[in-house]
């Protein structure tokens, strides 16, 4: 199974261009979606979900016309939005079963059966009875991934997932994503370079509504090497070397800033080559041509 994105574009009624003539094509497995905040992510997610209309271009899912079969897609679809919302005064086993009701599981053993195997598989099976309003963060996160496999999806999408969550919550998260199916499309949307390093062997980088880069992270590690090269500057000199230099990143280690610069040669004496990692791509793409950096 294939997603294929072509020519996708949409501007808001603001006169925003979110999406500029978007071209991805997406196999099964896990696939990141690196990005800024306003990179037009959620406008990506969103209209691959069908909840809402790009102004032009074409998203096929298998066989079926994303665009124009909306019932088809969403009969296969399990999307986790940014902002999951949960009914607060009912249990997470209730509200579960309540939702498989609606997406016509109307076998009330065929019910039981489903539902105690989503809550084993998201590890709520003992927190079962409890309200969803008792939750941590985590908890909730994983609920929301239950519900998203109701209904079998083939295509999974997760739109910034692990923001606000503790390392270990974060861990149980992204085990969880790793674990489903190979041959489900998951769509992991997100900011955060380290979950796209963790999961994914596919992802794109996506800025101002452009896509910048798809490949094989491994790959684009493969293509830096050689390529960034850092230093660790005196706190008032490091604008001056981002006003010479082509810094992708200044990283504050032990209170002095790290410089990572993108070049095919050393760019001064005082930087050594350092193994590149996928915060380089990820910022190679997205600052590498420009003078300013992001502090991380
Ligand atoms: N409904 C809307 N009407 C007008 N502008 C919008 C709308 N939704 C998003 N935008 C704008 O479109 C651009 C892309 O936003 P989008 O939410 O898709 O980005 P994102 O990558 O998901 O960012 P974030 O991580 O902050 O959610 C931003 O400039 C945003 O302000």
């Amino acid at each position: 199974m294939q997603l294929i994105i072509k020519n996708l574009s949409k501007t808001y009624s603001n006169g925003v261009q979110a999406l500029k003539d978007i071209n991805l094509t997406i196999n099964s497995g896990m696939f990141g979606l690196l990005g800024p905040n306003g990179a037009g992510k959620s406008s990506l997610m969103r209209t691959i979900s069908t909840l809402q209309e790009p102004d032009s271009g074409t998203i096929t899912l298998g066989d079926i016309d994303v665009l124009h079969q909306k019932d088809e897609v969403r009969k296969t679809l399990g999307y986790l939005p940014q902002e999951f919302g949960v009914y607060p005064k009912i249990s997470a086993e209730d509200l579960l079963d309540h939702l498989a009701v609606l997406k016509g599981i109307t076998n009330r053993s065929q019910r039981k059966e489903l539902v105690t195997s989503l809550l084993h598989k998201t590890n709520l099976f003992n927190d079962k009875k409890k309200h969803l309003s008792g939750y941590s963060g985590g908890m909730k996160q994983r609920f929301g991934i239950a519900q998203a496999l109701l209904s079998n999806p083939k295509l999974i999408i997760v739109d910034e997932p692990t923001a606000g969550l503790d390392p270990a919550e974060r861990n149980r998260f992204l085990n969880l994503l790793g674990e489903l199916s190979d041959e489900t499309i998951v769509i992991l949307s997100t900011h955060i370079v380290e979950d796209v390093k963790e999961l994914c062997t596919d992802m794109a980088i996506i800025n101002k509504g452009q896509v910048l880069m798809q490949g094989n992270p491994l790959k684009a590690l493969d293509d830096l090497k050689g390529k960034i090269w850092s230093q660790r500057v005196d706190r008032e000199l490091a604008a001056d070397y981002k006003e010479r230099l082509n810094v992708i990143s200044d990283k504050l280690v032990a209170g002095k800033p790290t410089l990572h610069v993108l070049s095919d040669t050393k760019p001064e004496a005082g930087f050594e080559q350092t193994i590149p990692d996928l915060e380089d791509v990820y910022f190679s793409y997205i600052f590498g041509s420009q003078p300013q950096a992001l502090t991380v």
